[in-house]
């Protein structure tokens, strides 16, 4: 870590990475005293009627498949090479589908400071050896960096178009923090993702926010079958519901650094859950399932255009965690979900799957004449 002005790369372009790499190359061009005007954004390469990505983003200036329409900073610099657009920066954004953070963090092994801080735009989890991981302990304890988040009621074409919104950043200052102006702190932070119409709060809860983000992918894909099903406004209001209360429970038992406040009072919490259950992607999968009868991927492939309804993959990671756990009776909800994606359960059996209430018995002598 240099003293500022800090120098920033994103990594990954998709939908959300696109539009967070915006938020931040019009920040460094209006802070020169913190940061470095040019941003980097790593683009996992791909040719677009045979054009590079990278040179449309670079000379065009938009991302034509993955954020079409919008308008990009020309200080922000496309880049295919990993290693290359991460080459002397201070600050990494993470922000690409979490199924494929493993191998970017492999590669970037050896390649980055344990001076260099970072934030995970991520939504998931990591479920191997050490259990569940939040994205953000993942990238800190692989690549020897401190690591914080963001997440909030964020869907990417809104903020894009520069639609007002909140989010929510934490960071908890490194044993080895340098002192303001040599580090980044959550001053820096703010400075770097708020915007006019992007609204940010920075804070220290990164359990809570990343659990969040993490669940409530898997309550839209819940929120998205009893919609398909036409079962309307209420089963969907029950169902989240439902999630948030097995949103908390999880945060409390297997992250009790978490704060339960996060879920009501930040961005991240139940209006994330909102506006996810509302308009995300996992919504629009999971109904185009129920509508057409295709499995998660089928829809997946047809809908999204290469982008990624992140539930289908932590719905998995959670079944798999709470099995570990013989916890999977506990979190009816998330258990459903699984079942459905995964092993064809009928969909109309979540209101029995999820239903609380002991069963009512009828005492004989209640029993009508
Ligand atoms: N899109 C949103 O509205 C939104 C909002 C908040 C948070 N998020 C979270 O941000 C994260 C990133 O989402 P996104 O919307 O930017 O991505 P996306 O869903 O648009 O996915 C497309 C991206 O994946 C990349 N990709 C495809 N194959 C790859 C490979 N083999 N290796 C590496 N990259 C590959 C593509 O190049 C592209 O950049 C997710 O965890 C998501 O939950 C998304
Ligand atoms: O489109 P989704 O379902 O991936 O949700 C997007 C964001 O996470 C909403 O904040």
């Amino acid at each position: 870590m240099h003293r500022q002005p800090f120098k920033v790369t994103v990594i990954g372009s998709g939908n959300w990475g696109t539009t967070i790499a915006k938020v931040v190359a019009e920040n460094t061009v209006q802070n020169p005293h913190l940061f470095n005007k040019d941003v980097n954004m790593w683009v996992f390469e791909e040719m677009i009627d045979g054009e590079k990505l990278t040179e449309i983003i670079n000379t065009r200036h938009q991302n034509v498949k993955y954020l079409p329409g919008i308008d990009l900073p020309h200080n922000l610099i496309a880049n295919p090479s990993l290693l290359d657009s991460v080459e002397g920066a201070d600050i990494l954004v993470f922000n690409v589908p979490h199924q494929f953070l493993p191998k970017i963090v492999l590669q970037l092994k050896g390649h980055v400071s344990n001076q260099v801080r970072a934030i995970s735009c991520l939504k998931g989890f990591e479920v191997g050896a050490k259990g569940v991981q939040l994205l953000s302990s993942y990238i800190k304890d692989e690549l020897d960096i401190q690591c914080g988040a963001l997440s909030g009621a964020n869907l990417a074409p809104e903020v894009a178009k520069e639609h007002w919104s909140e989010t929510t950043v934490a960071y908890q200052l490194p044993s080895d923090f340098k002192g303001e102006g040599f580090d980044v702190d959550h001053k820096v932070l703010k400075m770097l993702f708020h915007r006019p119409y992007f609204h940010v709060n920075v804070i220290d809860d990164v359990a809570g926010i990343s659990i969040a983000g993490a669940l409530k992918n898997v309550v839209a894909l819940a929120c998205g079958f009893v919609e398909g099903l036409g079962w309307g406004n209420n089963a969907a209001a029950a169902i989240q519901r439902v999630g948030l209360g097995e949103i908390i429970k999880f945060g409390q038992m297997f992250f009790p650094e978490s704060r339960v406040e996060t879920y009501y009072q930040e961005s991240a919490g139940v209006a994330d859950l909102i506006t996810t259950c509302s308009g995300g992607r996992n919504v629009k999968v999971a109904k185009y399932m129920s509508k057409n009868h295709v499995d998660a991927f089928q829809a997946e492939k047809e809908l999204l255009n290469g982008q990624s309804a992140q539930g289908v993959i932590t719905c998995k990671e959670v079944h798999e965690w709470l099995s570990t756990c013989e916890l999977t009776e506990d979190f009816p909800l998330f258990e459903a979900v699984y079942q459905i994606v995964y092993n064809n359960m009928p969909m109309e059996q979540i209101p029995e799957m999820i239903d609380e209430l002991e069963p009512f018995e009828v005492e004989e002598d209640d029993e009508p004449q």
